[in-house]
């Protein structure tokens, strides 16, 4: 039996523990995940996997809760941030989420609108003082109190020295290595030399290392990611300000070529954590455009937005090419209007265009600016071949500027047929839709006909037709 795929739209953005949260809820066995984090060599955290109700949409919350000694976040405390999405459990042995909604007046959360009333002045004092950089200077350079400083290699002893299967492992390193592969890029160093301080803390470890458990034990086929749903703004982190989105986001989404969609929301929506998920573990880019859902998972984020936040997991079957008549798929367009070129060059253009991988080139009739009749130039083409078609109309058009325009298509499959008349063989192009099946002569091939037969077009297409259709039955 074929598997599954996994599709998951970003429309919220992605975080580490809202992508646990969505394959958990997907159907990941809570059970494996539990045992898996077990094994890690981390301690000084528990977990916590409940329901939550988002704008009255039920979802799944995957929580690790930090003891209040783990050293790892000494300096977060000290600082007043936190990362996205993890509470610290305080001595009393109760947690309080620091990302409270933003009309809270006491909202600890690390993520800082500048124009934002309720900002907390005492995140920036300390850029003055300290560097925020999370790269370890070994000599002499500053250190963050008490924090771990993981490097990639330190990491992945740990993902190794684990019980988790072979394809959890390298799944959590490969997302590993993705973020020091950004890190390294955002901050001039070595790859190797790349130590980690969010992204490198226990929670870090233990999202990253449970997202690749569950996906593992999901067992999905191809795995596809919608565009990311991305904020604006500014965050607050151990960099100090970083704009939305933050530069290793930026870097993962540029080198693995994943979508970012931006929006009006206020914040960081897609973390570096969930964009290096998105593009460790994304198979193929083009979601089929036919499919079946069989599952759907809803994993939430710890922030609070106007939207209702949550990343959508899907187990989908692609409907098979056989079954459906259609195929979907995107061109381009180009258009030029073209008031100072003559019919013969415009006639030569339409050719050499159509000769070099046009899909088709069309001219309209238009009145444009100060009254001049004029021609509306279209060329349909795909992606791959929009550099030269420009080239093209440059140089053999007098325009000087060209429109270009995406689009998404829908096409009837086709095969081509050949039919034997009395005065010769003609070609037909069949499509079947919705049961019906229909027969299209080739013009080329009807005119053909009709200069060896001497016979009208309209009657030697309709005598082909009908051939067609005897012939198929
Ligand atoms: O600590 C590191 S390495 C770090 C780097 C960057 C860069 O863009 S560079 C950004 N941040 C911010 O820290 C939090 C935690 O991210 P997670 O992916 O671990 O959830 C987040 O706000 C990042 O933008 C951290
Ligand atoms: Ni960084």
């Amino acid at each position: 039996m074929k598997k599954q795929s996994l599709y998951l739209e970003c429309y919220s953005g992605i975080s580490g523990d809202m992508a646990v949260a969505a394959l958990l809820d997907l159907g990941a066995d809570k059970e494996v995940l539990l045992n898996g984090l077990k094994s890690l060599t981390v301690d000084g955290y528990r977990i916590e996997i409940t329901r939550k109700i988002k704008n009255s949409i039920d979802a799944c919350d995957f929580n690790v809760i930090l003891k209040e000694d783990n050293h790892d976040h000494d300096m977060d405390y000290l600082f007043g941030h936190e990362k996205p999405g993890h509470v610290h459990e305080d001595n009393g042995g109760h947690s309080h989420d620091h990302f409270h909604e933003d009309n809270d007046e006491h909202s600890h959360s690390h993520l800082h609108e500048h124009n934002d009333e309720h900002s907390h002045d005492h995140l920036h004092e300390h850029n003055d003082g300290h560097s925020h950089s999370h790269l370890h200077e070994d000599n002499g350079g500053l250190h963050f109190g008490h924090h771990e400083h993981r490097s990639l290699a330190d990491i992945c002893t740990i993902i190794d020295s684990s019980a988790i299967t072979g394809n959890a492992k390298n799944i959590a390193k490969k997302i590993f290595y993705i973020i020091a592969e950004a890190e390294s890029k955002a901050h001039g160093k070595p790859v190797e030399e790349v130590h980690f301080h969010e992204v490198g803390a226990t929670d870090s470890i233990v999202d990253i290392t449970a997202a690749a458990i569950c996906l593992d034990n999901l067992n999905v086929g191809e795995v596809y990611i919608s565009e990311l749903y991305e904020g604006r703004g500014q965050i607050t982190c151990q960099h100090g300000v970083l704009p939305i989105p933050v530069p290793a986001v930026v870097n993962i989404s540029s080198q693995y070529n994943l979508r970012l969609h931006l929006t009006q929301v206020k914040g960081e929506l897609v973390t570096p954590t969930g964009a290096a998920i998105a593009a460790a573990i994304r198979t193929k880019e083009e979601l089929p455009s036919d499919f079946t859902i069989k599952r759907i998972g809803l994993g939430t984020g710890k922030r609070e937005y106007e939207h209702t936040s949550f990343l959508r997991a899907m187990l989908i079957e692609e409907v098979q090419p056989s079954q459906s008549d259609t195929l979907s798929d995107t061109v381009w367009v180009l258009n030029a209007n073209i008031d100072d070129c003559t019919g013969e060059a415009l006639a030569a253009a339409m050719e050499i265009l159509l000769k070099n991988g046009a899909k088709d080139v069309y001219y309209t009739p238009i009145f444009m600016k100060k009254n001049r009749p004029a021609y509306l130039l279209g060329v349909i083409c795909s992606e791959k071949d929009l550099p030269f078609m420009e080239e093209l109309i440059f140089t053999h058009t007098t325009t000087i500027g060209i429109r270009r325009q995406e689009m998404k298509r829908t096409t009837l499959k086709r095969t081509f047929e050949t039919v034997v008349t009395p005065y010769g063989e003609a070609t037909v192009k069949v499509c079947s839709y919705q049961n019906k099946t229909f027969y299209y002569p080739e013009g080329d091939s009807i005119r053909s006909l009709a200069d060896k037969s001497g016979l009208d077009y309209t009657t030697l297409y309709s005598l082909v037709q009908t051939l067609a259709g005897k012939a198929s039955c």
